[in-house]
């Protein structure tokens, strides 16, 4: 059982506000999943520019309200993903205890995301199980001061829609395995960004010893989580300075919104 001890040892960054759990789903439970994501009817999936994505738990109003639905049998029973997740504790202080809400998202090999918040509908708690393929998912911050002179810089709107400027540089990089979870939480939730860059291939450069540890070779940042990294091929991939191709990659992301119409009232 995951008790809030274990979660200490998982932590990526020195606050523990980012906590990798590699095998949190076995390979049974995964190809299940796998397939009652694509099970779903084709006009339940949203396209978007650069993925495909689903909603499960209700839809949100615009004032942040979700009209709530219930779940789907194969995160609530089998597998229960709900409870596993509330057993972490990572969602101990949010008003419900545990996530109502999850979106699922569909990467094909070349897909990511661009940086970006999850913003203040939720409580700022974010737990994300991958499926199907690893990725490479960066942390960001914003950068202070004027534009660059070469016209670079990557912008996302701040909360009065103005524009702010992303450092490029992310400030934390790690390597989502299969299987694995990512619980993102404090600042990383509510001052950071995340996002997946684009690749098809994901290179590695080998560290020489423990002070020097793996990096992101496109990016040159450590592989923040590389201790932690749960399967052989891909933790030998990292320190050894080769390279994992990327392949159809499922997410499902895990939140607790904090505003739930009464339905009771909503039948009225
Ligand atoms: O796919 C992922 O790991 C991240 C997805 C994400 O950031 C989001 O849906 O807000
Ligand atoms: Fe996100």
């Amino acid at each position: 059982m995951l008790s809030t001890i274990d979660l200490q040892a998982q932590a990526v960054d020195e606050d523990g506000e980012v906590i990798y759990i590699p095998n949190f789903v076995t390979e049974e439970e995964e190809s299940y999943l796998i397939r009652k994501i694509n099970d779903t009817p084709h006009q339940s999936w949203k396209s978007l520019a650069n993925r495909r994505l689903q909603i499960w738990g209700g839809l949100m109003t615009r004032k942040n309200v979700l009209l709530s639905q219930s779940l789907p049998p194969f995160v609530e029973v089998y597998p229960n993903v709900i409870d596993r997740l509330q057993l972490t504790g990572a969602f101990c202080t949010s008003t419900h205890g545990a996530p109502n809400h999850i979106i699922v998202n569909e990467y094909l090999p070349g897909q990511g995301i661009m940086p970006h918040q999850d913003g203040p509908a939720y409580h700022p708690v974010v737990a994300t199980i991958s499926l199907g393929s690893h990725t490479a998912f960066h942390y960001y911050k914003y950068r202070t001061g004027s534009p660059s002179q070469d016209a670079t810089d990557v912008f996302s709107p701040g909360p009065q829609g103005e524009a702010r400027i992303i450092d490029h540089t992310p400030v934390m990089s790690v390597l989502l395995e299969p299987r694995s979870v990512i619980i993102t939480s404090g600042s990383m939730y509510t001052s950071h960004l995340h996002g997946i860059g684009n690749e098809i291939v994901d290179y590695f450069t080998a560290g020489s010893d423990d002070t020097d540890p793996p990096k992101f070779a496109d990016f040159n940042v450590t592989v923040a989580n590389w201790r932690l990294l749960g399967r052989k091929d891909m933790k030998e991939a990292v320190i050894n300075g080769r390279f994992l191709q990327r392949s159809i990659r499922y997410s499902l992301t895990c939140r607790d919104v904090e505003k739930v119409a009464n339905s009771a009232l909503l039948k009225r």
